[in-house]
């Protein structure tokens, strides 16, 4: 768990960090400021250099007012005063006036011009950051294994990276204007020391409650947003069932949206009380810290207005002095609150950098063996057995076999029988966890990981259905050579994909789907018969259909197979369906059950041996007589 934040369920109101792990968090800084850097080093200097000299705007301006105010005073005090403007224009008294108060305007303008030169320069840097970050989590995903995506918490860690990647740029900013804000309150220190150096240690002092309530709500706002990411996750999956193209005909048909309605507000309700608790918590506290500053701001203020009652300082000196803590005691609060946000921050920031930190357990190891070309003596399966994480159930257990080079293998079995496990295992997108499979007498997990997923082609029966062009829906079984229409073409026809390509009003470049405009949506055989073809674009050794044809009517999927038997010549092929006129086309057939291999043969010496394979046929073959 990221930082040891309390898990809290449902009413319970999680508890914040420790001030350790808070500032633990801290050492994220270092590398979220490298890739702010990493992004472009150009922007990053210049919005630095930037807030450097803006930092010291606010006290040239504020001692130029002072000299201004010493200086209009003198010149009222004057024995001898021009009566006219004219007359004071011409007399050259008013000559030095005239020089601070075109000072005070460049200051002024310079400050407006650098603040937006400011705004300018992070508006473009956070977009650079925050699309960087979203590209390096898009890769950093890619690495991780299958089973990650399928747990829970793996995924309530994603969308908590998700959100980091590109909201929490304001970090950048602010850690940026906290070193202006420093430079800014050393440059009002250094002026005040010389008058009242203990008001600076008293306004100081005044701000240290306020400090640390702000730290602590950061933490707890933190803790909260952490708790509630599964309530967070499941809003968004509620939002997207009720109102997305995919799901509208199954809801309108069980007019499941009151449901779903009802569902959201009950989640969303639940995670708006416990906001609500905490943000009028928040204001309350923080109502009274401010109220300390507040005071100890007035008796500073009172301080110094008697001294310049009593003459020891001039009126210039007290408007600077006086405006001088006022902008004081508000960089101080910026400052001390920032800082405690920015560890509140840096606490989100870990969601990121610990989703970086996530390794992937399926990898090629050190020296990895290239894949075999060709193969020579295939694949074997030795005693291998498989349970996903958190299932108590074996999914495939004692699972031996061998698939031969060039053989054609008929996987059958009842639902949950382990089948689509079997060909994860093959496509290492699982390692086993008892046995192991071999390759030419080599570990599985000895090969290059990417040659193996290359040399492998798998279409699985929840294939994907992209919304992007006929041509590209093909073409991402091999995404190179998206632009040979050569080879998609090929790859349609070998999957009967020709057909359904010929019927599309602008064939290849039709946009296929319903997401977007002008695009056109497929029947569920015609979208196999697409994703089919994607195993064809592949330089594959190894072909492997599971049950992409459930949709397929019967003479179509008999076609499939037959053409897939006759393409996947010199290859070996797995072929996963219910259907026996299918199955029976395969060299040999695998029949499992509960896990493992119950019987191996060719559709004769199967139904010869009256197992559950003549069992399941006659079964099949009587509902077509
Ligand atoms: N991602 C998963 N997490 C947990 N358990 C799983 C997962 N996928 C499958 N299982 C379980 O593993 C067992 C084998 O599932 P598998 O998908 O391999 O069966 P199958 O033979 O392909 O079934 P079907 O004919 O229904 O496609 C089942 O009991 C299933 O519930």
């Amino acid at each position: 768990m990221a930082l040891g934040v309390r898990q809290g369920r449902g009413g319970v109101p999680p508890r914040p960090t420790s001030w350790r792990e808070r500032l633990g968090a801290l050492r994220n800084l270092p590398p979220f400021l490298a890739m702010v850097w990493d992004s472009s080093w150009q922007l990053t200097a210049t919005t630095v250099a930037i807030r450097l000299v803006r930092a010291l705007l606010p006290v040239a301006t504020l001692f130029v007012g002072k000299l201004i105010i010493d200086e209009v005073v003198h010149l009222s005090h004057l024995a001898v005063r021009p009566v006219s403007l004219a007359g004071w224009l011409g007399s050259g008294l008013l000559g030095r006036l005239e020089v601070l108060l075109l000072v005070e305007f460049a200051l002024a303008v310079a400050s407006d011009l650098l603040g937006r030169a400011v705004s300018l320069v992070d508006g473009l840097l956070s977009d650079r950051v925050s699309n960087d970050a979203s590209v390096r989590l898009m890769e950093h995903a890619a690495t991780l294994d299958l089973a990650d995506f399928e747990d829970a918490a793996f995924q309530d860690r994603m969308d908590r990276a998700r959100m980091q990647a590109s909201g929490r740029m304001s970090l950048m900013g602010q850690l940026f204007g906290q070193v202006q804000d420093i430079v800014t309150v050393l440059s009002f220190a250094a002026g005040l020391v010389v008058y009242a150096p203990w008001l600076i240690v008293l306004l100081a002092i005044a701000l240290v409650p306020s400090f640390l309530g702000e730290a602590h709500f950061n933490a707890l706002s933190y803790a909260l947003s952490y708790v509630r990411t599964p309530q967070r996750r499941e809003l968004d999956y509620v939002r997207q069932v009720a109102a997305s193209a995919d799901t509208a005909k199954e809801v309108k048909i069980f007019g499941l949206s009151p449901f779903l309605i009802d569902r959201y507000h009950t989640i969303s309700r639940d995670t708006y009380d416990a906001s609500r608790r905490l943000a009028l918590r928040r204001a309350v506290w923080g109502s009274g810290f401010a109220a300390l500053g507040t005071i100890a701001y007035y008796a500073a203020y009172a301080y110094i207005a008697w001294r310049a009652v009593t003459g020891s300082i001039t009126i210039g000196d007290l408007t600077f002095l006086a405006a001088s803590f006022l902008r004081l005691r508000g960089l101080l609060e910026a400052l001390l609150t920032g800082f405690s946000s920015t560890a509140g921050q840096a606490l989100y920031i870990d969601d990121l950098f610990s989703f970086f930190r996530t390794e992937p357990g399926i990898r090629s190891p050190a020296g990895a063996l290239p894949f075999p070309d060709p193969v020579r003596q295939g694949f074997v399966f030795e005693d291998v057995g498989f349970r996903y994480a958190g299932a108590e159930r074996w999914a495939v257990r004692h699972l031996s076999f061998t698939l031969a080079p060039g053989e054609v293998l008929a996987l059958v079995g009842e639902n949950g029988a382990g089948k689509t496990t079997l060909v994860k295992l093959l496509s290492r997108l699982y390692d086993p966890v008892e046995g192991r499979v071999l390759l030419d007498g080599r570990d599985l997990r000895d090969y290059d990981i990417d040659g193996l997923r290359a040399a492998i082609g798998v279409i699985f029966q929840d294939f994907v259905r992209y919304n992007l062009p006929a041509a590209d829906n093909i073409a991402v079984g091999r995404i190179e050579a998206r632009g040979n229409r050569e080879r998609i073409e090929a790859a349609a026809s070998a999957a009967l994909a020709d057909g359904v390509v010929a019927n599309l009003p602008n064939g290849y470049d039709q946009m296929i789907g319903k997401r977007f405009q002008g695009g056109v949506d497929l029947s569920g055989g015609e979208w196999q018969k697409m994703a089919i073809a994607r195993a064809y674009m592949r330089d594959a050794q190894v072909l492997i259909l599971d049950e992409p044809t459930a949709a397929l009517d019967a003479r179509a999927e008999y076609e499939v197979f037959q053409r897939f038997r006759e393409l996947s010549t010199g290859r070996s092929a797995v072929l996963i369906s219910h259907r026996f006129s299918s199955v029976r086309m395969a060299d040999r057939i695998l029949v499992l059950s509960n896990g493992s291999v119950e019987a191996s043969g060719t559709h004769g010496d199967l139904l010869a041996a009256g197992g559950r394979y003549a069992e399941l046929f006659e079964l099949q073959a009587a509902g077509y007589r």
